[in-house]
This record gives C-alpha cells, structure tokens and sequence, in this order.
C-alpha cells in the first residue's frame, strides 16, 4: 500500500494480519458486562440484541475456554485465562484510558489488539499503539469500530505507523467493501464469540477476494500463496466477466440489428485499444485475441437467451 514504512504482518492464530490479504475475523469476545450495549450491533435494550452478530454470549467465560481469536478482558483477572484461550488480547474502545489494566493486556505475551477510543485523535490512538508496543513484544494490530467507523482514520493511521490495521464491521457489514478499499487488513465480522453467521462471511469474504484483488498490493513469496493470489484475482476477473455479459446482452436488445449479425468490429478495436492503456505489458494484439474470445462468449449467450 501507499506507506514508505516497512510493514510487518502479525500472526493471530492461524491468520497473518497485514502481509498478504487481509483477514476476515468472526470471532471477537469482551468479557466485559457492558460490552453489549457498547457494541456496535446491539442498540441498547435492544429484546433481539442476543441473536446479532454483535451480541454478547450468555457465558462469556465458557465461550472462551472453548477458544477464541480475539479477547477483550474486564479485568485483569480475565488475562490469565486469555493468554490460555485467546489468540490475541483486545484493548477495547472504552477502558484505553485504564493504564494499569491497558499495561498489563500489553504484556500479556500474546498480540495486542488496539481499539480506537470514540474521540480520541489519530495521534492518542497511535500513541496507545506504541505504548502497548513497548509494554509488550512489538505485535500490535491497530483496530477501528463503533457505530460509524471512521475509514479514513484507518488508512491515515495505517501508513503512518506501519502497523496492521483490522476494522469491526459487526455493526454493519456493508462496510466491508469499503474497509478493504480503505486499506483495512483484515474485518471482524462478529463479536459474539462464535463463529458469525454464514451470510455476514460471505459478504466479508466477498470483499476481501473482489476489492482485494483489485485495491490490495500483494507480493507473494511462495506457490501457495501466489496462487492464492491468482484465485482471488480470477474471482473478481469472474465477477467482472458476468457484469460484461449482462450488459453485452443489453445492447444486443437495444441495438436495431443485435447478435453476430450486429457485430461492430470498429466499436471492438476501441474496446481493445482502451483496454491497452491500462495493460500494457499485454498490449493490444494479446487483448484483442482474449476480448474476442469475451465478446464472442457474450454474443453466443445473447442469441441462445433470445432464442435465435
Ligand atoms: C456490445 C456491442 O455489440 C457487440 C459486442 C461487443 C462487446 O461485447 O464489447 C462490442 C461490439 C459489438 O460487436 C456493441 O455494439 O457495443
């Protein structure tokens, strides 16, 4: 991304924050008994709030001891059983002014995950970082929530510290396209505790493939991860393919003679030769022979929906 810094991924669990794409997180606990009205999902007094993405489980402590990603304690008597359970600590939005408590997750051992506090400026929230940074070993993943997120923050933050930066957009997952685009290394998705329902995965997931490939500089080391490179940018590729087809069949209807008939070599040329700007290590005589394939493609599908 656009940071002169050097940028170190962090790993949390399985998952590598801020190398490679960014991660989706579906797992996210507070101990902390005013955690429900806090979160972005759960309006306060909300009867549904429980079975939100942003609810807070019945038994916080047992869902823990069944493992989680990310752990937010209210204590520090919850640290113990975060370092065994959790893959990472969070410093959550609404203690970050409890030194002692703030200083003692940081030395935990394990990650530290740093909440932005509602108002606190970019510069209180990178200094908390660093903070955290020095009370602990160095892996320190910044993170933005709350109600309304503020993505440009992140971006800001993100290339002026160097650290990895996650966005909770448990509290509408319609954001997650646009945390991507910002920059965002990874999404949490839920904070329950428990894996997040499907659908909010999906949506997540779709954003970090499509908007990731498109947005997201990546420089893969090894085979797997290039080609796990290569898939996400054939899923955007896929998805662009479909959107091209649809509307490659719209002016077939729209044009007076549609369909092979209707074929216009010239208008295919400039297609070709507009699209070579943007690729040209491709150059145009390499896009023309994969565009007539394109073209061809949607022209077949409109004639067999038409019926001809
Ligand atoms: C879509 C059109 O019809 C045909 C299909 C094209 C395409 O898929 O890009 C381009 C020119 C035509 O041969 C069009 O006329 O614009």
């Amino acid at each position: 991304m656009s940071s002169a810094l050097e940028r170190h991924g962090v790993a949390v669990g399985g998952l590598l924050v801020g190398a490679g794409p960014a991660v989706v997180i579906g797992d996210r606990l507070s101990l902390r008994t005013d955690a429900r009205a806090s979160r972005p999902g759960a309006a306060p007094g909300d009867p549904h709030a429980a079975s939100r993405p942003g609810a807070v489980p019945a038994d916080p402590h047992a869902a823990l001891r069944a493992g989680v990603t990310l752990a937010e304690p209210a204590t520090a008597a919850d640290l113990p059983a975060i370092a065994e359970h959790a893959a990472a600590v969070v410093v959550g939005a609404s203690w970050t002014r409890d030194i002692p408590l703030v200083r003692a997750a940081a030395g935990l051992g394990l990650p530290v995950v740093v909440e932005r506090r509602a108002t606190a400026s970019m510069e209180e929230w990178l200094g908390l970082a660093a903070y955290c940074a020095g009370e602990g070993d160095g892996r320190v993943i910044l993170c933005e929530g709350g109600r309304r997120p503020d993505l440009a923050l992140v971006r800001a933050a993100r290339a002026a510290s160097g650290r990895p930066a996650l966005v909770d957009v448990s509290g509408d997952i319609g954001l997650s396209a646009a945390a991507v685009a910002a920059g965002a290394d990874g999404l949490i998705i839920g904070t329950g505790g428990e894996t997040s329902p499907g659908a909010e995965r999906r949506v997540a997931e779709e954003a970090v493939t499509v908007v990731g490939a498109l947005l997201r500089d990546e420089t893969p080391g090894t085979l797997p991860e290039c080609r796990q490179a290569i898939d996400r940018v054939d899923a955007a590729l896929a998805t662009l393919l479909e959107r091209r087809a649809e509307l490659a069949g719209t002016v077939q209807r729209l044009k007076p003679v549609g369909g092979f008939a209707g074929r216009d070599l010239g208008r295919e040329h400039d297609v070709v030769a507009r699209m070579a700007v943007r690729a040209p290590a491709l150059g145009e005589s390499r896009l023309s022979a994969i565009m007539n394939a394109v073209i061809e493609a949607g022209l077949h599908l409109a004639e067999e929906r038409s019926g001809r």
